[in-house]
């Protein structure tokens, strides 16, 4: 039986950021993965990066119809989702070759197969081909991440009814989409289906789009979205899926109206990766299937540590390779380290884009400082979306608690304000600091100067 300093389970960013900081200080690590081709986890493979692909050739492609706007004659041809396809993964397996370079090069071990828990220190390994193998180690940190939650009335057939995986895979165009579900994957699926000339309704259960978000800043996307023929129907739900004659027909609750689409996506949240773990043979526990673990990223198992979209919460590459970080640290220097996610940045990659981080939300303590409209020359001469920018300030120290964009570049913009969220900034020291024009970012001086003593 092969014995290590710590065995990661998930070769995500949670994990592998993790395993690559314990490397440097000098532990002895195993990386359980389910293949080479799962480095990189669902961010690379089938998550951040497919998808940020398909949005530049989207990106492009409205371009070209707007081109004589700017006075160009340019003339689109059609969309052969086959051609953008390989296009996407030319990159994404480029990157995908890179990460499998970089952890040949990392001095990680890695066991290839299904891992499992046999007990508090030990790994059970099933490689798929009857043969199994036997990880004893002092630490192990569960990183085996999320996969696309289903609806109970309807199963995923990869055709008309999809996930997201599924999506990324597709080829054929369809003229209409149903897309039940309006978080990040939804709203970045819209936007993309859209600009290929697909007409696109979303349903989404709460009150608004990307419900956690500012209601400002969600409703100019809704507006947005209608401008460009997306239909956006919140407070509503599907109640039955029907293929039949290869068209999608869709009924809605507490509605007699029935709809008929050529496919469905369901981007209604994500289900953490945890059942096959066999977390009771260490005492583990769960709360809705996601790993409980407390500031210090450690389970209910004392010697076993959960990062990633496995424990829920912030659910992005970034959140989980900054827990990586924090458990490896904690499993270095005996729990000195506590989570921190006062400034997660929080972005969708809609178009325009939002980018959000912090408290968006005033209240007694935290006042807001929203000018509506508020904007320069650049957005003008290049006839972007009008946007919206938000502070959020504590009132009894001035200090920057949080902001919200929505604007073209507000996914790049928002790292301005994590800096002064993380680094607790008084809000007149942006006032006072020059921005440089024309940019998309020089309303924020503007913006913190209007903050007054309340
Ligand atoms: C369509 C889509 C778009 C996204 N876009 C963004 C974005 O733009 N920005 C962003 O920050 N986030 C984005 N995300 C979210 C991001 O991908 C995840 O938050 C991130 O990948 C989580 O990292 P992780 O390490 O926790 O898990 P994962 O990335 O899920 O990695 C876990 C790995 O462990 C493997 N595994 C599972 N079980 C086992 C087991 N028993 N044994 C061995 N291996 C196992 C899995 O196969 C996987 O390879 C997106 C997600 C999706 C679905
Ligand atoms: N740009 C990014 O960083 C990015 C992009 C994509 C995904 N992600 C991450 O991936 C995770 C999963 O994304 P997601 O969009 O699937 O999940 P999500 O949880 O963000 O959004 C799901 C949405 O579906 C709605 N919903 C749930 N059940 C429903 C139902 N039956 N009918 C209608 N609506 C319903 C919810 O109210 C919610 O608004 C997110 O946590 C997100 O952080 C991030």
């Amino acid at each position: 039986m092969k014995k290590y300093d710590v065995v990661v389970i998930g070769s995500g960013p949670g994990g592998l950021e993790a395993a690559l900081n314990l490397k440097a200080q000098g532990k002895s690590v195993c990386v359980v993965a389910l293949s080479r081709q799962h480095f990189g986890g669902v961010c690379l493979n089938s998550g951040c990066m497919p998808t940020k692909g398909y949005l530049k050739t989207a990106a492009i492609y409205k371009n070209a119809h707007i081109a004589g706007e700017f006075g160009l004659d340019i003339k689109p041809g059609d969309i052969d989702l086959n051609k953008i396809k390989s296009s996407v993964y030319e990159t994404v397996n480029m990157l995908s070759e890179g990460m499998s370079n970089m952890m040949d090069g990392s001095g990680l071990d890695f066991s290839f197969g299904k891992g499992s828990l046999k007990s508090e220190k030990e790994v059970l390994v099933d490689k798929g081909n009857g043969e199994t193998e036997i990880l004893e180690s002092d630490y192990i940190i569960i990183a085996t991440g999320s996969t696309s939650a289903r609806l109970p009335f309807a199963d995923f057939d990869g055709t008309y009814i999809l996930n997201s995986d599924q999506l990324l895979l597709n080829t054929d165009l369809p003229e209409k989409m149903l897309i039940i579900g309006g978080g990040a994957i939804g709203c970045e699926f819209a936007t993309l289906y859209n600009s290929f000339g697909t007409k696109i309704k979303i349903v989404e259960a709460m009150d608004s789009l990307l419900p956690c978000e500012d209601k400002d800043v969600t409703d100019a996307l809704k507006e947005n979205f209608k401008s460009k023929g997306v239909s956006v129907e919140t407070g509503t739900m599907v109640e039955s899926l029907d293929v039949e004659d290869g068209i999608v027909k869709a009924k809605y609750k507490n509605a007699e109206l029935v709809e008929k689409f050529d496919k469905v996506l369901i981007s209604t949240g994500r289900i953490p990766l945890t059942a096959e773990l066999n977390l009771d043979a260490a005492g583990i526990q769960t709360d809705k299937n996601f790993i409980v673990v407390d500031e210090y990223l450690r389970t209910t198992c004392e010697n076993i540590y959960a990062v990633g979209d496995v424990i829920g919460g912030n659910m992005y590459a970034h959140s989980a390779s900054y827990e990586g970080r924090v458990a490896a640290n904690n499993i270095l220097n005996s729990r000195s380290e506590k989570l921190d996610e006062r400034a997660v940045p929080r972005v969708v990659f809609t178009d325009p884009e939002i980018g959000s981080t912090g408290i968006v939300k005033a209240d007694e303590h935290v006042k807001e400082l929203y000018v509506p409209g508020i904007m320069k020359g650049r957005p003008v001469v290049e006839r972007a979306d009008v946007g919206v920018m938000k502070i959020f300030v504590y009132k009894d120290s001035d200090t920057v608690a949080g902001a919200t964009f929505f604007g073209k570049h507000a996914t790049e913009n928002i790292h301005q304000m994590v800096m002064a969220v993380q680094n607790k900034l008084n809000v007149k020291d942006i006032a006072a600091t020059m921005f440089a024009h024309p940019t998309y970012a020089e309303p924020l001086a503007d913006l913190a100067s209007t903050v007054t003593d309340t």
